[in-house]
């Protein structure tokens, strides 16, 4: 109704002339000839005028050579479009006049149209190939001028190799690289024994004669076959500017390749870690930690990847990664808490034990659990995917521990060394880093052998850095040329050894990527679970990460810009328990009085000399490990007494509660609710039988003594 009534409203406007609507050679010959039909068919019926036919036939060719010009239609083209109409319009006039329904009229309208029709295919044809001929002719031109400048560069390290290595070489080609930074050079060796090395020997001399600006050089690598060789010169030094860590956070996979920073090209340099170990060396100052976190963000960014990190200078390396979810700081889109950027962080001695006998047993029982999957899929390489994660273990200053004269530290060598040798099939890679390229490190077979993938930052600093080892036959690396923190030299098994810089990467870069790959990150295969045991399932408890807390921001740490401390949120990660900051403050009271006791009671575990990790006032975890039953029984009655609400609940009801799982007496649960009365976390209501226990936060006002 209403629709009809628009469309009433409408005034008309006629017939509508769009001359440059599209038209194919048969829609338009069939437009041309029905339109003449209709007139010629209307006019006859009404007595129209003839020549009103030919007057709107000399206005359509007139219409439409306008638009072809404009739009610049080929010449051929107009002239096949105004035909067509003058055409039409000579066959209506005389349609009009001498009758449009005869054969002779309907015939000839036939001829006219199927006329137009291949008059409009071969200008369609024509116009096209004008078109393609056009796009040639540029690129040609384009070509040429690209050829002319390859061909200068050509001529002119011709002459300078000549100068400088006294080698006439002949260039097959040059590659301008998409990033403006440089170019390659193919060339082919003189006849005579002449090798790519006396090129790349004469590397510094070269860059020198190129006048290169300082930063870029001339790299000489073996071509595709002895006889040829491959020169990439960098005109532009991006080494020296800082660039951040890419904003684009989107999914990695081990298979495909983590990027760790970029060459002197501007190209990404990727890691592939499926198989291999790295080792990244760098001395105090040099960038090392900014590289680290440049590698923890990849692994985050990974769906197949679960990251382990060891770092016993105080885990400043992973707490950037764990903290800001564990403190709630951070949160997903749609409000879920975040899980955080590693997926275990050891920054004790006793903790990170615990995590390389996990990663023993779960090799072990990975090489067991999935021989089915292996001889299906007929490999003896554990398909690592996001279901089955490869667990990446990053050990800051690893090397350092491998290098160890101390007894403690040996223990852990061991373990580190085990983990390199009998994991590699079952999808468990180390990451180590160093502070310096020490022979003892590099002596190792093991790490020799398995940690291809190597990175040497120097960021200007020569005291023990000794290229020719961390990177064997490589040629031509000289520390001063990357004297940028972030800089140095990456090479792995698909890239040899080359400048390189790591991205700069920011707190707030590694919050924002702890919270956009939260929902990303895998999670443990069951098999895997089952061999890591409740060491892995309680690695986010509260006991066992009491160090972090002592490591927050607010407590003077370097971990720098995460803002107040405000508890942890543990409760996120110990789903079910339900448990929220005030608790895990309480928790860590407690905790802190009972280290405050064992610490100075002889610790039947502890280290004889004191592990450098130990963090000052720090709990002692050998200690508390007996305690653990108890501590989580702990927890467990604290949510009780949580969920009582304002009712509150009796030391009864939670022993019995408890007795199933943990064997908790009713004694045991009248201790804590004792020490919860004294320290604030709970009230007592009511006296004798009666008296009930409320949490603090179910009462009315603050809790006593605040
Ligand atoms: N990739 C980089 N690009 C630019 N600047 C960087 C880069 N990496 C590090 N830096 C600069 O170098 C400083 C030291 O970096 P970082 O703390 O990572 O070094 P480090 O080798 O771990 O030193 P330390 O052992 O003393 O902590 C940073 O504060 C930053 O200013």
């Amino acid at each position: 109704m209403s629709s009809t009534a628009t469309a009433k409203k409408q005034p008309s406007s006629g017939p509508v002339l769009d001359w440059t609507a599209g038209h194919g050679p048969v829609t338009g010959a069939l437009s041309a000839t029905t339109g003449a039909f209709a007139i010629a068919t209307t006019g006859a019926a009404t007595a129209m005028p003839p020549a009103w036919a030919l007057a709107v036939g000399a206005a359509g060719a007139l219409g439409h050579t306008v638009v072809g010009l404009r739009v610049r239609n080929a010449g051929r083209t107009l002239a096949t479009r105004a035909a067509s109409w003058l055409v039409g319009a000579g066959w209506t006039t005389w349609a009009m006049t001498h009758g449009p329904l005869t054969w002779a009229a309907l015939g000839s309208l036939a001829t006219v149209g199927v006329g137009i029709g291949a008059a409009a295919r071969s200008s369609a044809l024509f116009e096209e190939a004008r078109e393609e001929e056009a796009i040639a002719a540029e690129r040609r031109l384009v070509a040429a001028e690209l050829s002319a400048e390859r061909r200068a560069i050509a001529t002119e390290w011709v002459d300078r190799i000549q100068r400088v290595c006294s080698l006439t070489v002949r260039v097959l080609g040059v590659e301008m690289w998409e990033t403006g930074t440089g170019f390659s050079l193919d060339a082919e060796l003189p006849p005579g024994g002449a090798t790519y090395a006396k090129i790349a020997s004469e590397s510094a001399r070269l860059s020198a004669d190129a006048r290169l600006p300082h930063g870029c050089n001339a790299i000489a690598s073996p071509g595709i076959h002895q006889g040829r060789v491959i020169i990439d010169v960098t005109t532009v030094n991006v080494l020296e500017e800082e660039r951040t860590y890419p904003t684009d956070y989107g999914p990695l996979s081990v298979h495909t390749g983590i990027p760790w920073g970029y060459r002197t090209n501007a190209e990404n340099i990727l890691a592939y870690l499926r198989e291999q170990c790295a080792l990244v060396v760098g001395p105090t100052g040099s960038g090392k930690t900014n590289m680290v976190h440049a590698i923890l963000a990849g692994f985050a960014r990974a769906e197949d990847v679960l990251t382990w990190v060891i770092d016993l200078n105080a885990g400043s390396a992973g707490l950037p990664w764990v903290l800001p979810a564990l403190n709630g700081q951070i949160q997903t889109g749609d409000g879920k808490p975040v899980r955080p950027g590693v997926d275990w962080l050891a920054g004790t001695f006793d903790e990170a034990m615990l995590m390389l006998e996990t990663a023993v047993k779960v090799a072990k029982q990975r090489k067991m659990g999935y021989q089915d999957l292996l001889s299906k899929a007929n490999t003896d390489l554990l398909p690592i995917s996001s279901r089955i994660p490869q667990i990446m273990l990053v050990i800051d200053e690893g090397a350092e521990i491998l290098a160890s004269a101390d007894r403690q530290m040996r223990k852990m060598a061991e373990k580190i060394l085990e983990v390199i040798r009998i994991a590699r099939a079952m999808g468990l890679r180390t990451v180590l880093t160093a502070l310096g390229a020490t022979g003892s490190v590099l002596g190792n077979l093991m790490i020799r052998r398995e940690a291809k993938v190597r990175v040497a930052l120097t960021g200007g600093e020569t005291e023990g850095m000794d290229l020719s080892k961390m990177f064997p036959g490589t040629r031509g690396l000289r520390v001063d040329q990357a004297p940028y923190k972030g800089s140095g030299f990456m090479g792995t098994p698909e890239s040899p050894a080359a400048l390189f810089k790591a991205w700069r990467i920011l707190p707030n870069q590694i919050r924002d990527i702890t919270a956009a790959t939260s929902e990303r990150h895998p999670v443990l295969d069951d098999v895997s679970v089952k061999a890591a045991g409740p060491a892995y399932a309680r690695r986010w408890d509260t006991d066992r990460t009491a160090w972090m807390r002592e490591q927050a921001p607010g407590n003077d740490t370097d971990a720098g810009g995460y803002g107040p401390a405000s508890g942890l949120k543990l409760s996120a990660l110990n789903e079910g328990v339900g448990q929220a900051s005030p608790e895990d403050e309480m928790l860590a009271r407690f905790r802190a009085e009972i280290d405050a006791e064992f610490a100075t009671a002889p610790d039947p575990h502890a280290p004889t000399e004191q592990a450098p990790s130990a963090a000052p006032g720090g709990l002692n975890l050998s200690a508390l490990r007996e305690e653990q039953q108890d501590n989580s029984a702990q927890q467990a009655a604290l949510a009780l007494l949580l969920a009582a609400g304002t009712d509150g609940t009796g030391a009864s009801a939670i022993a019995r509660a408890l007795a199933d799982e943990y064997g908790t007496t009713r004694q045991t649960v009248v201790g804590w609710l004792k020490t919860w009365v004294s320290d604030g976390t709970a009230v007592r209501v009511g006296e004798g039988t009666k008296a009930r226990y409320v949490h603090h936060r179910h009462t009315p006002g603050p809790p006593p003594g605040q």
